[in-house]
């Protein structure tokens, strides 16, 4: 049974999507990320100190909860934030998809990041479940159990810039949402993620530079995280951009003009265009850039910023592969 669900923006810089989940027909606000494969949620078992804000599951008002003895979860991602807690099973509806036995991790600790972001009431893992944190035994993600009963064993993200709400489909690939051809690239899942070789870069209207980028495609990081030479050849675009330490990362004027970016998937160009670069304002007068640099990470991620600029199929076949077509 395909479903749709719509993908609204936390804040005015689009820094994470939420998307409304029923477990048993409780509600909660997910953040759908392709990079972790754990379905997590605040819950009624976490100290009240960490509840405040949020939307609680509480598995007691549940009737076909089905508590998992002994298991548990811990995850920490990218950002240092992390999570942990038990586990049970219960029915999860995403849009008109509807599954029963889909593992539920409750959160009986959350880091502090987790608690100050109150729009938010957990996660809902889309990379592949051999990355998912349970223990004794992993769980499958929500899209793993959905899989069979989907019309295709896709799902697509189609967000959007600043402020306007976006979907995630499943089980279809609605060809209203794009334009042109779809270009497909395979993925190595070695890693859990969907994890790419991008084919290479272009700064504005500079010309494109052929160059391997090993990246991963990843809808809960917000920003775009690329080598060195890339960062490099971009901000020497931008009049006044510079390496702010105590921003973490380049800043530049407001009022600049901001390049677009051209990432290579195979031989298709995705454009980022320049203004979704601009991603907020950091101190005084500077603006904190949405293309930062991969040093320390080991791989590049092409986050929100890049990823609400095309319309992106996330391929569950037996040949996992990624497909991005303009919009
Ligand atoms: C909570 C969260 C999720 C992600 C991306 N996978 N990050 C960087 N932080």
């Amino acid at each position: 049974n395909d479903g749709s669900v719509t993908a609204s923006p936390e804040d005015a810089y689009d820094s994470e999507y939420l998307c409304p989940v029923s477990i048993d027909g409780q509600t909660l606000a997910l953040d759908f990320d392709t990079g972790s494969a754990d379905l997590w949620v605040f819950s009624t078992s976490l100290p009240s100190s960490e509840q405040k804000g949020h939307t609680l599951f509480d598995p007691s008002k549940s009737t076909n909860w089905k508590a998992l003895s002994g298991y548990k979860w811990n995850i920490t991602y990218g950002d240092g934030s992390g999570a942990s807690g038990t586990v049970g099973t219960d029915v999860v509806t995403v849009g008109g998809t509807s599954v029963s036995g889909q593992a539920v991790e409750i959160a009986t600790k959350v880091s502090s990041a987790f608690v100050s972001d109150t729009a938010n009431d957990g996660l809902l893992g889309l990379a592949f479940s051999s990355i998912n944190t349970v223990t004794p035994k992993a769980q499958h993600t929500f899209f793993d159990t959905a899989k069979s009963s989907l019309s295709s064993p896709v799902f697509t993200a189609d967000l959007k810039h600043r402020q306007l709400p976006g979907t995630y489909d499943f089980g279809t690939i609605d060809s209203s949402k794009y334009t042109g051809t779809i270009t497909y690239i395979d993925v190595d899942t070695a890693n859990g993620f969907w994890e790419f070789t991008g084919s290479g870069y272009a700064v504005g209207s500079g010309s494109f530079v052929s160059s391997s980028i090993d990246a991963i495609a990843d809808t809960g990081t917000t920003l775009i995280y690329v080598p060195d030479a890339v960062v490099t050849a971009y901000y020497k675009q931008v009049s006044g951009a510079s390496y702010d330490s105590s921003q973490g990362g380049y800043t530049f004027p407001c009022s600049a003009t901001l390049p677009n970016l051209t990432l290579g998937i195979g031989s298709y160009h995705a454009v980022v265009p320049g203004q979704y670069i601009n991603y907020s304002p950091a101190s005084g007068s500077k603006c904190f850039g949405g293309v930062q640099s991969d040093s320390g990470i080991g791989f590049s991620i092409y986050g929100d910023v890049f990823l609400k600029s095309q319309f992106v199929i996330f391929d569950g076949s037996s040949t996992p592969r990624l497909g991005f077509a303009a919009k």
